[in-house]
């Protein structure tokens, strides 16, 4: 059965891409794939539990946070394509010393770090940009997310699963059990309408009126405004409620709440935001901070900044937008 499906490898070799960004792409597959190995391993490994440090996100970070970030940016910084690379757990950027590097990488090493733990879903979420100069510093990664050339996301779930876009639809690879990215599913679309949501109810007291209003009616059900029943889900993990909703359809929410009225929201813009909108608007959804402002139309001014998400089923989001 295997046999004949499409590898990764002749996807990427087809592509109408440059060279460089096929390498780079490359590069990201085969560490996702031992990333997977890695969070397989678990405690065999040493891959569970704190590592004792504190990231510029002033979180602490989990060993797994350090070990894929160290994987991710060596193997970037080795690809002769590769002129700079960010990540979630790095303060700065990294420029990369080869000359003739003209893709930068920012990346979000481990994503659903709290899931690591307790075995549930994780994932690494990777955005592509081109570079002006060979010696990018932080204003070159200073990017809006349509400037994207590929964003990438892996799945270490029950089967690891690559999702990757280059501007021109979305496709998912899973990897099989020798090492191969094989593609399970092709053109992923998302449905426009949806009965689900994904969103964290502890935080509902802290969230602003219209965000209130939109959980109100949706928790009422046949018997409210809506008139249909709704079902939640929350993983934990931005990658793989993202997924849930590529392979479903659904809303993914994480708003701004007034705990901290000055932090726009707990997700990052660079890193996650952006891939993640270029993938959902690949597939057909929508991808805003507020139900109408597009995430991949707004200006970063920050590496790490936060923004609030509404994604997922183009319908559905317009009526979050219009709670
Ligand atoms: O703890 P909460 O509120 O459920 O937040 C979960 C969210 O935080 C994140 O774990 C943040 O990402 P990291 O794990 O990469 O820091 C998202 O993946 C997820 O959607
Ligand atoms: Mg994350
Ligand atoms: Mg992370």
């Amino acid at each position: 059965m295997s046999a004949d499906r499409l590898r990764l490898d002749d996807h990427i070799a087809a592509l109408e891409a440059p060279q460089g960004l096929k390498s780079v792409l490359t590069v990201i597959a085969a560490t996702c794939a031992q990333i997977s190995d890695v969070v397989a391993g678990g405690a065999l490994v040493g891959a569970l539990g704190a590592s004792g440090q504190i990231n510029v996100q002033d979180e602490e970070q989990k060993k797994l946070d350090v070990i894929t970030d160290d994987m991710l940016t060596q193997a970037l910084l080795a690809c002769p394509a590769i002129a700079g690379v960010a990540s979630e757990e790095k303060d700065q950027v990294e420029p990369a010393s080869n000359p003739a590097g003209e893709y930068l990488a920012l990346f979000d090493p481990l994503d659903g770090s709290s899931n690591i733990d307790i075995n549930a879903p994780v994932g690494t979420i990777v955005s592509v940009l081109k570079s002006a100069t060979p010696t990018p510093v932080e204003a070159d990664f200073l990017q809006t997310g349509r400037h994207q050339v590929a964003a990438v996301y892996a799945v270490y779930g029950p089967q690891t699963m690559l999702v990757l876009t280059t501007g021109d639809g979305v496709k998912g690879f899973t990897l099989s059990n020798d090492g191969q990215w094989l593609l399970t599913h092709d053109d992923i679309t998302i449905s426009p309408d949806t009965k689900e949501f994904a969103i964290n109810v502890s935080n509902q007291r802290h969230w602003a009126e219209p965000v209130q209003r939109y959980l109100d009616g949706v928790l009422q059900g046949a018997e409210g405004p809506r008139g249909k029943n709704f079902n939640m889900r929350w993983v934990a993990a931005m990658v793989a409620d993202v997924h849930r909703i590529l392979m479903r359809g659904g809303v993914f929410l994480y708003p701004w709440d007034k705990r901290e009225p000055n932090k726009p929201g707990k997700l990052r813009l660079m890193y996650e935001g952006n891939p993640m909108a270029l993938l959902v608007e690949q597939a057909g959804g929508k991808a805003t901070t507020d139900g109408v402002q597009p995430i991949l139309d707004v200006q970063p001014t920050q590496l790490h900044q936060r923004i609030p998400v509404a994604l997922g089923s183009a319908n559905e989001i317009d009526a979050f937008a219009s709670a």
